[in-house]
């Protein structure tokens, strides 16, 4: 397919937004499953988030999971944050890649983080420069973008205007998280198509979740759009616990070899990716979404 990328970033999200969903899991299996994560070529790993345990007690380790992870030197890091004191965490860490969430629905923020949406976006501004001036980059991630499961329909003028506030505010790049699956092409190509219009600068990267089937056409329509930067979650990992019904994220190993088969490189060993996602069924101890896991890529046959 001509006027695609010739190649995506994939930021693995399976160790933050998949576990924060399931029963907790051994410290020891978040370590190896980041340790196996970083073998397979993935270039970026969400790997914890510094929330309040009380919110997210799976998450509640995130300071010994961190201190025990192999850092690989081609892999870059970066844990999720909440607020102030989250991002004050994360630094005291040692991470230099932060990504700060924000809700467009203001229910869904107050629910997620017990702040109106204007609140979060003050404290985010604080956040980014407290971020800069310990030499750390800050994203700012929309979510609710393409819809609330408490309010519905968000418009896309609000969703713009949150992400451009905190973009003039100083946020390194954007984001946008289809937080409960809403997202379909058309919305996706009016969303992209705004905020750019609005920030024709900023990097952009989409994190959609599959809860209505749609999100690997919800990428094809970001690749042609030029958008090279996704979010995903090895096995299908993941979900929102704020949100009732959400499922996890595209899988990892779907949309790698999806677009491998379109020409879109993505660095990452289709095999190797596949066996974590294996290991992570089992640590979680039931079946995972993913249909590649499953069925194996296309280039797997089976003896006639
Ligand atoms: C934001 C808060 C903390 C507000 O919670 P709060 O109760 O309003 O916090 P507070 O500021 O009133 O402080 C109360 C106490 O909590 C402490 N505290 C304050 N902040 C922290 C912190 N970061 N870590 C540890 N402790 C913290 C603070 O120090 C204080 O302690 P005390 O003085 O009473 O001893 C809470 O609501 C929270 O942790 N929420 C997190 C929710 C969450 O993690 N949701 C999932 C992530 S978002 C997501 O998954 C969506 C995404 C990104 O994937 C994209 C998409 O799909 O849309």
């Amino acid at each position: 397919m001509s006027d695609l990328p010739g190649r995506i970033s994939l930021r693995e999200v399976g160790p933050r937004d998949g576990l924060q969903n399931e029963e907790p899991v051994p410290t020891d299996a978040k370590v190896e499953l980041i340790d196996a994560l970083s073998r397979t070529g993935v270039g970026r790993i969400e790997a914890v988030s510094f929330v309040h345990p009380r919110a997210i007690p799976q998450m509640a380790d995130a300071d010994e999971v961190w201190s025990r992870v192999r850092r690989a030197g081609d892999v870059r890091y970066s844990a999720l944050v909440p607020n102030l004191r989250g991002a004050e965490r994360a630094l005291d860490a040692g991470f230099t890649e932060l990504e700060v969430v924000v809700s467009a629905s203001d229910t869904h923020n107050r629910k997620n983080v017990n702040r109106s949406t204007e609140e979060s976006l003050d404290d985010i501004a604080k956040i980014i420069d407290l971020a800069h001036g310990r030499g750390a980059t800050c994203q700012v991630i929309v979510s609710t973008a393409w819809g609330c499961p408490y309010g519905g329909d968000v418009p896309v003028e609000r969703v713009v205007a949150v992400a451009s506030r905190a973009v003039r505010d100083g946020a390194d790049s954007a984001s946008f998280g289809d937080t409960t699956g809403m997202a379909t092409p058309p919305r996706v190509t009016r969303l992209v198509g705004e905020f750019r219009m609005a920030n024709p600068e900023t990097s952009l990267n989409l994190h959609f979740h599959n809860t209505r089937g749609t999100g690997l056409a919800n990428v094809l329509a970001a690749l042609q759009l030029g958008v090279a930067d996704f979010d995903a979650s090895v096995g299908g990992l993941g979900g929102c616990p704020y949100a009732p019904g959400a499922t996890g994220n595209i899988a990892s190993e779907e949309l790698v070899h999806m677009v491998e088969d379109m020409g879109v490189a993505t660095g990452v060993d289709l095999d190797a990716l596949i066996d974590v996602a294996a290991r992570a069924e089992t640590m979680v101890g039931h079946t995972l979404p993913s249909q590649v896991l499953r069925a194996g890529p296309r280039s797997r046959t089976i003896s006639p």
